[in-house]
Formats: C-alpha cells, structure tokens, sequence
C-alpha cells in the first residue's frame, strides 16, 4: 500500500501531478472532494459554501479536520486499489494525520518551482480560478505559507524542482507512482 501526498505552492505543478496519477488509474482524493462531500453531507451547494464549510470544519473539529475526513474516502479507495495519491496538502497537523494513519506507506513528493516561473506558467494557464477573488500569487503564497506548508515541504520525502519542460515533470511524477517511492526512501 501506498499514499502519495503532494504538496506545492499555487503553480508549482500539482494539478499536473494529480493527472499522472489519474493518467495511470491511480485514484486521486483532494481536500476540496472532502469539503465538497461535507457540504452535501450538510444539505448545502459546495459552490456557495466551499469556503465557509472548510473553516467550520477546522473550528469544530481542529486544524487536521479536512485530513482527517479524508481518511475513510483513502482507506475505501485502498480496498480496490494499492496506491491512492492526495493531493495538495496544507499544514503540518495534515501531515500528521497522514503520518500517524499509514506511517512509512505515506509518501510526500514536495513540487517546487520559483515565483517568477509559477507565475508565468499561472498566467499561461489561463484558467478563471474561483475563490481566488483577484488575490495576487504572492498573496496566495503568503497565504498558504500562513497555514504551515513550508514546513509540510520540509518534511517532504522527495523534492521536485519542477523548473524543466513539463514532460520531463510528468516522466518524474511517472516513475515515482510506478516504481513506488522505495527507491528514494533507501537513499
Ligand atoms: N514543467 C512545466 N512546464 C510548463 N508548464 C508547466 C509545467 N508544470 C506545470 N505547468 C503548467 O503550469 C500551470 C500550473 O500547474 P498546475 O495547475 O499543475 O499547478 P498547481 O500546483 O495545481 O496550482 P494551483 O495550486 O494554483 O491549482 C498548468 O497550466 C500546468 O500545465
């Protein structure tokens, strides 16, 4: 059994990542699916209350809540399956949680690449990003880093500079899910 985490700031490459792992029939839970789960859990539209959803989570139940939630969603993807990839972990109490449940069968890939390059590459995306509200990059950056995940991409297993062609990323992505991450765990 293995879990691959991933862990990145906004267009560091994680979508791509997840699409590798969809690409190889590896299933992919992201926390924004557990948030989506728990709005209709609640009866309400997660299109409108995706936001408010996710902080009252962390109110009711701590700052691991969403990763917390998310184990029943693996642990049933890892009854047909033998490796599930989640993506785009936020803080360290999540790392926790993923760490105290699968122990050394969790693996976190870090996905780095500098602003300037994100930045193009966002801009290049194109893509109208919701819940974005015209928040600049190094707001989002700020932000993200506010919750803890920098030191989620200390403590990552393996880092990826994900500043070559976007081939060469996805080939590494590749080997990683299809060779299982021993190979960099014996290093
Ligand atoms: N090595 C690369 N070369 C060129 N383009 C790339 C490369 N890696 C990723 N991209 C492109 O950069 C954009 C950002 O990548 P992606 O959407 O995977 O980032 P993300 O980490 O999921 O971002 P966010 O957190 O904002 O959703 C995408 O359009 C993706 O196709």
């Amino acid at each position: 059994m293995t879990v691959i985490g991933t862990v990145g700031l906004p267009g560091s490459g994680k979508g791509e990542a997840a699409e590798v792992a969809r690409d190889l029939g590896v299933p992919v839970v992201t926390m924004g699916d557990v948030i989506r789960q728990e709005c209709r859990d609640r009866g309400l539209d997660p299109a409108t209350s995706h936001g408010t959803i996710a902080q009252t989570l962390r109110e009711e139940n701590g700052p691991a809540a969403i990763a917390e939630r998310s184990l029943p969603m693996l642990e049933s993807r890892l009854e047909e399956t033998d490796t599930v990839l989640v993506d785009g972990l936020r803080s360290d109490v999540e790392l926790d949680a993923f760490r105290e449940r699968f122990g050394d069968d969790f693996f976190l890939v870090s996905i780095e690449a500098p602003f300037e390059v994100r930045e193009e590459r966002i801009t290049d995306r194109g893509r109208d990003e919701t819940g974005d509200d015209g928040e600049s990059l190094k707001e989002r950056d700020e932000r993200e880093l506010g919750f803890g995940m920098g030191e989620v991409m200390e403590r990552a297993d393996v880092t990826i500079e994900n500043t070559d062609t976007l081939d060469a990323f996805r080939e590494q992505i590749r080997t990683i899910i299809e060779d299982g991450p021993q190979q960099y765990q014996e290093q």
